[in-house]
């Protein structure tokens, strides 16, 4: 090795290559192997005479050569060929091994071209032959070139590799960063599927409900434009859901509803978050849906305003409306089986109530006739006849033996009532038609829907109201007073009338086209006095009702009674034969009525025999009795009234059959 002061460096651009060969300025490190010093000193010279900067570490053995391989990384080694225990490729591989990149030149003596090509192919980097020093500059220097340009290379292939490390793993980082974000995206995928998938099925429940609902569910807009019509909707208004929808509701509401959801709009308007409590709106005469055909139903409604997502400036509102038409209804029938149980009741009360006709004389027997052929038909009749003949009793016969003897016979008597609430009795009212019209009523005429209306003395009926009647008669339908719905009905008409009726058209009070509409079937009952033997009949029947009624028992009527029945003229007909039994019946208490028991006036008709002295002396003396109080004797008795001795009256009285405690 050489501590001999190395000569300076050459410059790091060069006239034969403009590639740097080192990088530093510091002095270009050498390792020499050479065992020949003067061959050192040579190769030192022709650098330095090439102008390198160089500092040489010169060894001449293969320990010197390794430890100096170890001591440092040269930039450059030069090597000779023929070395003692030590030769050139051995130096080389050691080079090689150690410091793969630095350049290692041969400068040695002739070893013939196969063995130069040998080192070249292992990895030497030129050959110089010592007699040829000359070349050693320029060789030098392509082997830094060399080495700087494969050690650049390197590094750019380090820095390469390295840009490509650092690439991928940024690559790898973003990729993690990637596929998390991706199993994030894909969790909050599912968490939204799965929140999709219950809000599906909570809306499927929703609807379900909705669509089950048997009250009409309807959302509407302020504009009221129809948002959701359900089922129940589509039933109750006969408009399926895909016409109803984006249509106007109003045509389907009656103005009175329509007002009520207009008004609950304007107070609750899109986007007050009032939270009121919505308003319900009972079942009433104006509130109704109408439907497709244009036929109202009475509805029960709920209003609401919907508190929708903020996002939604529409305001919607929700119509629940409750079809109680059928419950309206069951109510009006309600009110009407009462009316008619309040009715029945009256009617079970009266007096009289028999549902036999009594009679076998001829000419009531072609009243039964006549009862028989147009019972069960739908014809308008007429009974007519005095007064207590019995029309109202036909009347009942008649709807008895009809097809609608299961429902009711509405009686109005057209006499009864004054002329101006009879329109309203028999048609009915609604409500504020008049003073005192508080609530709707209905008439006899829809009391009696399904049944028959027997309307007695119709001769009173004012003209105003026959007018009325007659279209009610016609067209089985009319108006409430004060009202303007039309109602049908269908009732059968029987009317009866003790007046001429004939003669009340021929004066002006009676309509003639009523008359005749009446007048179809006429049945006309014959007076008492006119029927024979049907005076025992009925007095015998009247015995047996009234005795029984009174719980006496009557074994009869005596043969001086019955003639004076017979010989009555009964102005007051079968009503008054009634009475004159049952008066009878408490005079006679349980004993054969008598002719004194019988509260006949003495009036008897043309055609009957004038009363026997006995029948006028017992007639007399009950008279007497009956202002006496049944008192004989005394001052105030009947004996002083007809001016007799107490005696001669008690013993008259006695032979007549008179008791007079029958007059106290
Ligand atoms: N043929 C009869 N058999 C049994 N009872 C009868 C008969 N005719 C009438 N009556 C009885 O006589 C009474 C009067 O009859 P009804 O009321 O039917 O007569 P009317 O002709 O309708 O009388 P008015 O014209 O005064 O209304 C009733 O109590 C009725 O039951």
């Amino acid at each position: 090795m050489s501590d001999a002061p190395s000569p300076p460096r050459p410059p790091t651009t060069h006239p034969g290559g403009q590639v740097s060969m080192v990088e530093t300025d510091e002095p270009l490190r050498i390792v020499l192997l050479e065992d020949v010093a003067t061959d050192a000193e040579l190769i030192q010279a022709e650098l330095a005479r090439e102008g390198f900067d160089f500092k040489v570490r010169q060894v001449t053995s293969r320990d010197g050569f390794e430890l100096a391989l170890q001591a440092e990384t040269p930039d450059l080694i030069l090597t000779d060929y023929n070395l003692p225990a030590f030769d050139g490729p051995e130096a080389l591989e050691m080079a090689l091994e150690m410091h793969p990149d630095v350049p290692v030149v041969f400068v040695s003596g002739a070893i013939g071209e196969e063995r130069a090509i040998e080192t070249l192919k292992q990895g030497a980097t030129d050959y110089v032959l010592k007699d040829r020093l000359s070349r050693l500059g320029p060789a030098v220097r392509r082997a830094l070139r060399e080495a700087a340009e494969r050690n650049a290379r390197k590094r750019a292939e380090e820095a390469l590799r390295d840009a490509k490390d650092a690439l991928e793993q940024k690559v790898e980082a973003r990729t993690a960063d990637l596929s998390e974000a991706n199993e994030r995206l894909k969790a909050e995928v599912e968490e939204r599927k799965r929140a999709e998938q219950a809000l599906r099925a909570r809306e499927t429940e929703l609807s379900g409900i909705i669509n089950s609902a048997i009250d009409a569910i309807i959302s509407i807009d302020e504009r009221l434009t129809v948002h959701r019509w359900n089922p129940a909707a589509e039933r109750a208004f006969g408009v399926p859901a895909t016409e109803a929808h984006d249509t106007d509701i109003t045509p389907l509401l009656s103005p009175a509803l329509e007002a009520i959801v207009r008004s609950y709009i304007d107070e609750n308007p899109p986007g007050t978050d009032t939270r009121d409590e919505g308003r319900y709106v009972s079942a009433s005469d104006e509130v109704h849906g109408i439907r497709r055909d244009g036929s109202a139903f009475c509805v029960e409604a709920t209003l609401s305003q919907i508190h929708a997502p903020e996002s939604s400036s529409e305001g919607r509102y929700l119509l629940i409306l409750r079809d109680v038409h059928e419950v309206k209804q069951a109510e009006d029938r309600l009110q009407q089986l009462q009316s008619e149980r309040v009715y029945l009741r009256e009617e079970i009360e009266s007096e009289y109530n028999f549902k036999e006709i009594v009679g076998a004389s001829p000419p009531i027997q072609s009243i039964f006739d006549a009862i028989d052929q147009v019972a069960d038909t739908e014809t308008t009749v007429l009974v007519c006849g005095e007064t207590g003949t019995g029309k109202e009793l036909v009347a009942r016969a008649l709807h008895d033996r009809s097809r609608r003897s299961e429902e009711t016979l509405v009686k109005v008597n057209c006499a009864a009532l004054p002329a101006h609430l009879i329109e309203s009795e028999l048609f009915g009212h609604e409500k504020g038609a008049f003073t005192g019209a508080t609530k709707q009523r209905i008439g006899r005429f829809e009391l009696a829907d399904g049944g028959t209306l027997f309307l007695d003395e119709i001769g009173e009926l004012p003209m105003e109201t026959q007018s009325k009647l007659l279209r009610a008669l016609q067209e089985q339908e009319f108006e409430r007073v004060g009202g303007e719905e039309t109602v049908h009905v269908d009732t059968r008409i029987i009317a009866a009338t003790n007046r001429e009726l004939e003669e009340e058209v021929e004066r002006g009070s009676f309509r003639q086209d009523l008359y005749y509409r009446l007048n179809i079937f006429p049945i006309c009952l014959p007076p008492l006095r006119d029927r024979g033997d049907d005076v025992q009949l009925l007095a015998d029947h009247f015995v047996e009702t009234f005795s029984g009624r009174t719980g006496t028992e009557i074994t009869g009527i005596d043969p001086g009674a019955r003639a004076m029945l017979q010989r009555y003229d009964w102005p007051g007909n079968v009503r008054e034969l009634a009475n004159i039994i049952e008066r009878a019946v408490i005079l006679a208490r349980g004993e054969t009525i008598r002719a004194e028991h019988l509260s006949i006036q003495a009036r008897t008709s043309g055609t009957s025999r004038f009363p026997t002295m006995e029948e006028a002396q017992c007639r007399h003396i009950i008279d007497a009795l009956e202002r006496t109080g049944g008192v004989v004797g005394g001052a105030q008795g009947a004996a002083a009234m007809l001016d007799l001795p107490r005696t001669t009256l008690l013993s008259q009285m006695d032979r007549l059959g008179i008791d007079p405690s029958d007059y106290r």
